[in-house]
Parts: C-alpha cells; structure tokens; sequence
C-alpha cells in the first residue's frame, strides 16, 4: 500500500446522529475551569462547525489543553457544558464518547504492545469485531509509515512515532468528531502530509477535526477555521480567513495576543569559551 493511499473507506467518518439542522458538530458553552488560584479556562464558549478543521491556537498556558480535555469528557469543568452533535458529554457520556476520537496531550497507554496490538486492543475497546479493527488497524499502520516497526513495542518508539500510534487510536473506530492536541509535534514533514491530507479526506466526507498547534503556517495552511485563546479565553474566532483579516496568522496572532512590553537583554548568554 502506498504510504500517502488514504482512500480507504476506514477513514470515513458515520453519519453524525440525527440532530436539527446547524448544530455544530462541537460546542463549548461557558467552559470554566480553575486549579486552585489559577483560573485556566473562563467562562470559554467556542462553536465548531460539522466539516471544519478547527485549529485552535494560543499562547503557552492558554487553556488550550484544558479545554480540550473537558470537551472530551477526560477532565470535568467547574461550569458550562460541552455537546458533541447536540449530546451532552457529561449528561450522556457514552453516547456522546462514541462520536469522538481523541488524542490527548502526553497520552499513557498499554505502551508495552506492538503498534498492531496497541492500535487493534483501542479498537476492540471502541466495540469493533477483530476481523473488522485488524483490517483497520493494518491501513492505518502502513498509511502512518509504522508497518516497519513491526513487533517493535510502543515503549520503544520515537516521539513522532507514539504520537502517530496514539492517532491511530484515534482514528480506528471512525469517529465523527476528532479532537487532537498538538497532533503534528514531533511529526516528520513527509508523514505530518500524509496525516493532513488524511484528515482533509476525512473533514471532505462529513467529519470533523479539531486541532490545537503553535505552528501558524500550518494552522493557516490546513485549517478552515481557528480559534484563538488566550488567559482562557476566546480572542477572535471564526473561519481562518476572518481571523487572520488578511495577514500571515503569525502576525495576526502577535496582534491579538500581544508580544511582551519588555524583552530583558540576557547580556550574559555569551558562549564563554571563545
Ligand atoms: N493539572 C493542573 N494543575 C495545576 N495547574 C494546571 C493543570 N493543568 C493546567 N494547569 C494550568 O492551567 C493553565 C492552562 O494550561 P493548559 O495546559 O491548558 O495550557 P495550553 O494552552 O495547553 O499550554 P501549552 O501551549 O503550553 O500546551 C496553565 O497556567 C497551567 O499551568
């Protein structure tokens, strides 16, 4: 199989539950959430539209990964709600975790496996039969470029590797709703193409994906639309073209999010041996 062959039916997202006409496919309503003093997520709302790729940026600490983490049941809010196509994570959480595939920041998983057991033990989990999650998690493997590493256990992959395991994890139940943090990190160029173009066939056919990265250009490249947070908060949201008003996100990002008044000198960051 070729590695960029991302034709195959396994991508394809069900058809979303029957729900009324523009619910979007994942809405953050008053998301708070502190720990201790420190407010991480405030009183956050943040709508994404079925069939987007929703990349959500912001500085470090924003309250990127925390927001995630409540909108996929993994971490509960102090308030607010989360609905994934109308079905309230919370109220309902089975239901509502069956249409997510998730990939969380820093996941720990069964890693003694080999990828093939790693990736078809998340599919039996998702309730798959074994014919159906091996045949899966086979694509998946040859697709991300891991079939080489054969029984090679998890533990002894590399960052860019267990990061392209753990999304086809992810991805193996066909989720209508993706939410990955962070996804292309530690990613090479030619796999995160491959992984793109991926995702782009799977928000094309119905589903939806939602991104959090630091790398605009990719952001601005890839994604219909972007969210910015920042003190968690949402600064400006809306499709990619709106927010970035016609300039480079990075730019346009530095706007919204303000670069620091003051940079102090570190005069003493010299190499001191010449
Ligand atoms: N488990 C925790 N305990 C205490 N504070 C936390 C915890 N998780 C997050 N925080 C704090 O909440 C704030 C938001 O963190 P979060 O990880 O959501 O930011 P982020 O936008 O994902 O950042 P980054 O881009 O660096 O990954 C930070 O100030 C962080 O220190």
């Amino acid at each position: 199989m070729s590695s960029t062959d991302t034709s195959s039916s396994v991508f394809r997202p069900p058809s979303a539950p029957d729900a009324p006409g523009n619910v979007p496919a994942l809405l953050c309503q008053d998301l708070s959430k502190a720990f201790g003093q420190k407010i991480a997520v405030n009183t956050l709302t943040m709508a994404v539209p079925t069939g987007s790729i929703y990349g959500v940026v912001g500085p470090n600490g924003a309250g990127k990964t925390t927001t995630l983490s409540m909108a996929t049941g993994l971490l509960v809010p102090d308030g607010g709600r989360v609905l994934v196509h109308g079905i309230d994570v919370w109220a309902e959480p089975a239901r509502a975790k069956a249409q997510l595939g998730v990939l969380p920041d820093g996941l720990r998983t069964f890693d003694r496996l080999s990828g093939l057991d790693l990736v078809t033990y998340a599919g039996l989990l998702r309730g798959l039969d074994r014919e159906t999650v091996i045949e899966r998690a086979t694509q998946l493997l040859h697709v991300l470029g891991l079939w080489e590493a054969g029984t090679t256990l998890v533990t002894d992959y590399s960052a860019g590797m267990r990061k392209k395991v753990h999304l086809a994890c992810a991805l193996v139940h066909s989720p209508a709703v993706l939410v990955l943090d962070e996804p292309f990190e530690a990613v090479d160029p030619v796999s995160a193409q491959t992984i793109q173009a991926l995702l782009t066939d799977f928000a094309a056919s119905g589903g939806t994906v939602v991104i959090s990265s630091h790398v605009m250009a990719t952001v601005q490249r890839f994604c219909t639309h972007v969210a910015v947070i920042h003190n968690g908060r949402v600064l400006a949201a809306g499709t990619t073209g709106e927010v970035a008003a016609g300039m480079d996100l990075d730019t346009r990002f530095a706007q919204l999010v303000g670069a620091p008044a003051t940079r102090e000198e570190l005069s003493w960051l010299r190499p001191s041996s010449v």
